[in-house]
């Protein structure tokens, strides 16, 4: 071998071939030892160590500068990891390398660049190289393309500015091969680091699906939008809404009494939508004192409240891509409608006691039986927020104006009842669904839905019997009085049902309401009423 000799100072003699044995060992020892260091080193040291060995070659070697790089890709410029320089000259400042076409273009296309006395060996085009050199005042350098399965991957440099140096060939042996023990390691570093990267992607991926499934632990288990039937004009007409406006990304606000059904309808949007293979998000924004829906909704960091042990993500986070279900919003505390107002316009918040704003896309539906103009002149909702959320409100009708749709409900009470307590029910006697017909239902389907329950849990033979235990024209206070159509439309379906949808003969529905039974046809089929099981009136 025949590299130059080095003094125990560093310092470069000669570039003499008369290399002692013992220094010959010494190379090879250095050699043997930097290559053990890299094999199996931790990611995050790989650059350091590099940093480290350069100066070991650099002093061992008596060279002036060296330089590691890696080009950014196959065609891109090189950017300089590490570089390290003896005391008064400039080591090559770490990012993006010197602009050198040519220089840079041959180690790209894995040629050597041996340069042992500069300006000798540059051709006529590397004119910014010959400037390069004459600026900075370097006399001699070698360039080792850095292989990795074929691919250039980088570089290596080690430059002389005190005194020109000859590139023996067993020297350039030895560095490009120290030069790839190098690249080796930094491959290596960044396969762990990508690794760490899906590792980490995988760990929040599998938070969210464990925190979204706690969840839906937590609030009962996940309601597949059921087929919504009705018989009422007034509510198909909600759901002809409801269908035009699930595909879009639209808000939707639900408004009607207690019990009508808005959370049903809230499924229904989300199963009609492009959002339906997720889970939608719930948040009952009257079920928590204003302190904890805050972080209900928007979650919190550790050690943002006394008793906030862990980090939680809100169901903002958890609806991100998804539907979030808003109910009783009229109920939201004033300071929470701010933070809303926001998250409606950018979709950005911050958790309670963090700093770092967080971005979602959540498609928003809300329901309230609050009259929200009312709220807004009483100053008690924002009429900004109330603007927002009204881009599509939907007025759900109260039980006692779809008519129709109880004895349809009642048998589909009866039904899933039936099934869950193992009790088959064939009739629901006549006085009884007479009762349900009169009833102004304060409660609206949910009302009905318990009584039916109870009855059912009462009743031993097929038929059920059904008490309502109250007066029935006691309509709550709230109640709307209904259009003439809705009492007509109340008192034949009332007829209608006490002689088993039987129209014509003595004691048939006509006669009963004094009509003649093609007068009652067209008024039924003007009311929309049908006979329960059939298409036609
Ligand atoms: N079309 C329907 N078919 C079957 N069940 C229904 C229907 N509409 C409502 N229900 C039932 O009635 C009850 C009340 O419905 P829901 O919770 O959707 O009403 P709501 O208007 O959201 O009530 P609140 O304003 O009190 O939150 C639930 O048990 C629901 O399953």
């Amino acid at each position: 071998m025949s590299h130059p000799r080095v003094d125990a100072r560093g310092g470069s003699q000669s570039d003499a071939t008369d290399v002692s044995f013992d220094e010959r060992l010494a190379f090879e020892r250095l050699l043997g030892d930097l290559s053990a260091l890299f094999a199996d080193l931790p990611a995050e040291r790989v650059i350091d160590e590099i940093a480290g060995a350069l100066a070991r070659l650099i002093d061992f070697l008596g060279f002036d500068r060296c330089s590691f790089g890696e080009f950014i890709h196959d065609a891109g410029p090189i950017e300089i990891l590490c570089s390290v320089a003896r005391d008064g000259i400039d080591p090559t400042p770490r990012g993006l390398g010197p602009p050198l076409p040519w220089y840079f273009d041959r180690l790209r296309a894995g040629h050597l660049v041996v340069l042992p006395a500069i300006p000798e060996g540059f051709p006529a085009e590397a004119t910014a190289e010959v400037a390069y050199c004459q600026r900075s005042g370097l006399r001699s350098n070698l360039g080792i393309p850095l292989r990795i399965g074929g691919r250039v991957m980088g570089a290596i440099a080690f430059s002389a500015f005190q005194r020109t140096r000859a590139w023996p060939e067993d020297l350039i042996v030895r560095l490009k091969i120290i030069g790839e023990v190098f690249a080796q390691a930094l491959a290596r570093s960044r396969r762990e680091a990508e690794l760490a990267a899906a590792l980490a992607e995988i760990t929040r991926l599998k938070e969210s699906v464990e925190a979204e499934n706690a969840y839906l632990r937590q609030s009962g288990c996940w309601r597949s939008p059921r087929t919504l039937a009705s018989r009422s004009p007034r509510f198909n007409q909600v759901l002809e809404e409801l269908a035009q406006v699930a595909p879009t990304l639209a808000t939707v606000l639900l408004l009607g009494e207690t019990g009508t059904g808005k959370e049903v309808l809230a499924d229904a949007i989300h199963g009609l939508s492009d959002r339906r293979h997720r889970p939608m998000i719930k948040v009952n924004c009257a079920a928590l004192p204003a302190s904890l829906i805050e972080a209900e909704l928007f979650g919190r960091e550790k050690g943002a409240y006394t008793g906030a042990l862990a980090r939680q993500k809100g169901r903002f986070e958890l609806a991100d891509g998804s539907t979030l279900f808003l109910d009783e919003v009229g109920e939201l505390p004033l300071e929470l409608q701010t933070k809303l107002l926001r998250v409606l316009q950018d979709g950005r918040f911050e958790r309670v006691g963090g700093t770092q704003t967080i971005q979602v896309e959540v498609r928003l539906i809300a329901a309230t039986n609050r009259d929200l103009p009312q709220a807004v002149r009483q100053g008690a909702f924002r009429e900004d927020l109330y603007y927002r959320l009204n881009v599509f409100p939907i007025q759900v009708p109260a039980l006692r104006e779809r008519p129709e749709d109880i004895p349809l409900l009642a048998w589909e009470f009866v039904k899933a009842f039936s099934e869950s307590m193992g009790k088959p029910i064939e009739h629901i006697d006549d006085e009884s669904m007479v009762a349900l017909l009169n009833d102004p239902w304060p409660g609206n389907v949910r009302e009905l839905r318990n009584l039916i329950e109870r009855a059912m849990i009462l009743t031993r033979g097929p038929t059920l019997h059904l008490s309502l235990g109250r007066p029935p024209a006691l309509a709550p206070a709230t109640a709307s009085v209904g259009t003439l159509e809705d009492h007509e439309r109340t008192h034949i379906l009332r007829v209608l049902e006490q002689t088993g949808w039987r129209i014509r003969g003595t004691g048939g529905a006509a006669a009963r309401l004094g009509l003649k039974p093609t007068t009652l046809e067209s008024r039924m089929k003007r009311l929309g009423l049908r006979r329960p099981g059939s298409e036609t009136a």
